[in-house]
């Protein structure tokens, strides 16, 4: 890349300095983490920081790999600010091992070191070689062995494999030696030692055994956030007339607690922070510099970087090499969890089944009371209950009295009624002109429904509609029309007649499982990711934030066809869903749903730190989709005309002109129905 420095010369100390703090600030919320650190890392050194737990470490090393943003001051790791356009930090010039293991369970060690190998661009070859040297240096089991099956001290020396393997310019090691045996500790240790003699190689390690430091070449002592102290261990000891570097470490914290107290008092039980809002003690002298050591040039020293387009545009563009590498992880994943990979192709097949089993399809077996006063074999009662359907509608013939004491106790969906002299009204109704109150009322068949369930009452009343329908017809023939309601349903312009909800509700179910499934597989894979810090170390890898949802789209979209394929055989060849528009837009429609879903998952992923809380928001958004997606009913329901709307309102008019004209004689007789509903349980006579 090319720089272009528009301040001074760049001082001798800055070149030879693999990393360069300068007056770094960074906070969480009001806690101030680090405040105004100064840090020289020489390059071709071994810089061991040490510091009590919680003094900030951690955060100072994110900073310099740049995976946290600091609010103030200057950090140039290898001669450039990290994630500098074009810079290899993040990237193949730095090796990262993070203090969490930060490694897929699900892989072998070999996958392990074969993935960080793809992302920085090594041949199989050499990280092959590589691979064999780590195994046998760091005292691996066998490389076939699944991560999720090692120790805690085996996998942290496969992290810090990880670290190594592609032979990084700088090394940054957040406590790789914790749960080490002090054999490989010592080995590590001497390893460190020798990769640095060469000049080339620069180490910053942070290690809570402070003793072990004094084989670094430089230590950083550090604490509340600040660097007190910084120089070679023999010269720190010297400087303390202390034996070890963890008395002169403890006199440097009381000197620094002695100054500290009074000019500033920390507050009591903040140990180990700077809160804002105290008066820190540099107010007094500049204590942006350690006690001891190099003091770095001030920070308008530091040369300003810029780079020009081209090379932005470079770095922002996604690289097919990392997302290859991310999806190639994200299969073997899947392929070393057949069942979770199963379950996530089946699970919308088995909700989507057990809704078109369970859900929708008409009511069997319904209950409901007879009371028949009709006596006679031919009665047209006897004729019309014979086409109700039997399959839905089960008749119990009943007294009244016991028909509505069964239907007020929820024996019964419903009552229906029929007066004695049924057969011979209802003649009369359809051959007289006009006809009497008591006729229209004894000549209509008397239903009362228990409507505490919509569905149930909604099918009765059909079912009885049609047998009324289908009883006249076979009565009455072409003369049917005068007494048939006139009101006649012609073939549907969408669905049909006979659609049962099952096919209704299907398309919204689909949709919303395919979206929600994918909101909470995205929201949850990205979450457990950070939170165990794999993203962190592929980013420092040179793992662009683009190129990880890039790869996660793709594998996911992979899952996505795959479960639409399965939704869409069960759909149509099982459950003989019909579909009457184009396949190709139902697929396309679908899928688009799943990646409505994944950008979902996204967007709760990046505000939601934990699964369980990721799970709740997933579970929060399913009800608002299942709403919107047109299962239910909204009063926000609207139809807009289409061009095929006008179109077939010439082909139905005739038939409907044609019916008023011959109805004009049944009109009378049949309004009247509806008000002999308005009666009491004892009118049936
Ligand atoms: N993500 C975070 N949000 C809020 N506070 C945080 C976060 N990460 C760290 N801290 C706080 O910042 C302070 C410094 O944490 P850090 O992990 O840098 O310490 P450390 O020196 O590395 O400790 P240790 O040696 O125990 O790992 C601690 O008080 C910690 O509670």
């Amino acid at each position: 890349m090319k720089a272009d420095l528009e301040a001074p010369p760049v001082s001798r100390e800055v070149e030879a300095s693999a990393i360069q703090c300068r007056e770094v600030c960074r906070s969480y919320g009001k806690l101030k983490v680090l405040s105004n650190l100064n840090l020289t890392v020489p390059q071709g050194h071994i810089y061991g920081l040490l510091g009590p737990s919680g003094c900030g470490k951690t955060t100072l090393l994110k900073c310099i790999v740049g995976t946290l943003k600091i609010c103030r001051g200057h950090i140039s790791v290898l001669g450039k600010p990290p994630a500098f356009p074009g810079h290899e930090v993040p990237g193949k010039m730095v090796g990262y091992m993070p203090q969490d293991l930060a490694l897929y369970n699900e892989f072998t060690i070999s996958d392990t070191l074969t993935f960080f190998g793809r992302i920085h661009g090594l041949s199989s070859k050499e990280t092959r070689a590589r691979m064999d040297f780590l195994v046998d240096f760091l005292d691996l089991p066998q490389k076939t062995k699944l991560v999720r099956n090692l120790s805690g001290g085996q996998k942290r020396r496969v992290s810090l494999g990880a670290a190594l393997l592609q032979n990084p310019q700088l090394l940054i090691l957040d406590e790789p030696t914790v749960g080490v045996d002090p054999v490989l500790r010592a080995k590590i240790w001497q390893h460190l030692v020798e990769i640095v003699k060469t000049g080339k190689v620069s180490v910053i390690i942070t290690t809570h055994y402070i003793e072990e430091a004094r084989q670094a070449n430089v230590v950083g002592l550090m604490r509340n956030g600040r660097l007190l102290a910084e120089g070679e261990p023999e010269t720190l000891m010297k400087h303390h007339s202390a034996a070890t570097l963890e008395k002169a470490f403890l006199q440097l914290c009381e000197t620094f607690d002695q100054v500290g107290s009074k000019h500033s008092a920390f507050p009591q039980g903040q140990q180990g922070v700077v809160l804002e809002n105290s008066q820190s003690f540099e107010s007094s002298r500049d204590e942006s510099h350690p006690i001891l050591g190099v003091g770095p040039g001030p920070i308008d020293m530091l040369p300003k970087y810029s780079a020009d387009w081209k090379v932005r545009a470079r770095h922002v563009m996604p690289k097919w090499r990392n997302i290859a590498a991310l999806m190639i992880k994200t299969m073997k994943r899947m392929k070393r969890m057949p069942g979770s990979l199963c379950f996530q192709f089946l699970l919308p097949v088995i909700q989507i089944s057990l809704m078109c089993l369970c859900i929708g399809g008409d009511p069997k077996g319904i209950q409901v009371a007879v009371v028949n006063n009709e006596t006679s074999s031919d009665s047209f009662s006897k004729s019309l209950l014979s086409f109700l359907d039997n399959s839905s509608i089960q008749q119990v013939n009943l007294t009244h009295t016991e028909a509505f004491a069964g239907a007020y106790n929820g024996e019964y969906w419903g009552v229906i009624g029929f007066g004695k002299n049924f057969t011979s009204f209802l003649t009369k109704r359809m051959v007289k002109r006009l006809v009497t109150k008591e006729e229209v009322d004894g000549g209509s068949v008397h239903v009362w429904l228990d409507l505490t369930n919509r569905q149930v009452a909604l099918m009765l009343q059909k079912k009885l509609a049609d047998a009324f329908e289908e009883f006249i017809q076979f009565k009455l023939g072409s003369q049917s029309y005068m007494v048939s309601f006139p009101i006649k349903f012609e073939e549907p312009i969408y669905g049909s007649l006979n659609s049962d909800f099952t096919t209704f509700v299907t398309p919204g179910a689909v949709l919303s499982i395919t979206f929600y499934l994918a909101v909470g597989l995205t929201a949850l894979s990205f979450v457990i990711e950070r939170k165990e810090g794999l993203m962190d170390r592929c980013w420092v890898a040179g793992v662009s934030s683009l190129e990880t949802i890039l790869a996660h789209l793709i594998s996911q979209l992979f899952v996505i066809s795959v479960q639409v394929v399965l939704l869409l055989i069960l759909m149509l060849l099982v459950f003989k869903n019909p579909n009457e528009g184009s396949l190709v837009l139902v697929v396309a429609l679908i899928v688009l749903q799943g990646i409505t879903g994944i950008s979902f998952g996204l967007v709760i992923s990046s505000a939601i730190d934990d699964e369980q809380n990721a799970n709740q928001a997933a579970l929060g958004i399913f009800y608002p989709n299942l709403i919107v997606s047109g299962m239910l009913y909204t009063h926000a329901h609207t139809h807009t005309p289409t061009p095929t709307d006008t179109n077939t309102l010439p082909h139905t008019l005739p038939h409907t002109h044609s019916h008023t004209h011959t109805d004009t004689h049944t009109l009378p007789h049949t309004l009247p129905h509806t008000h002999s509903h308005i009666h009491t349980p004892n009118s049936i006579k």
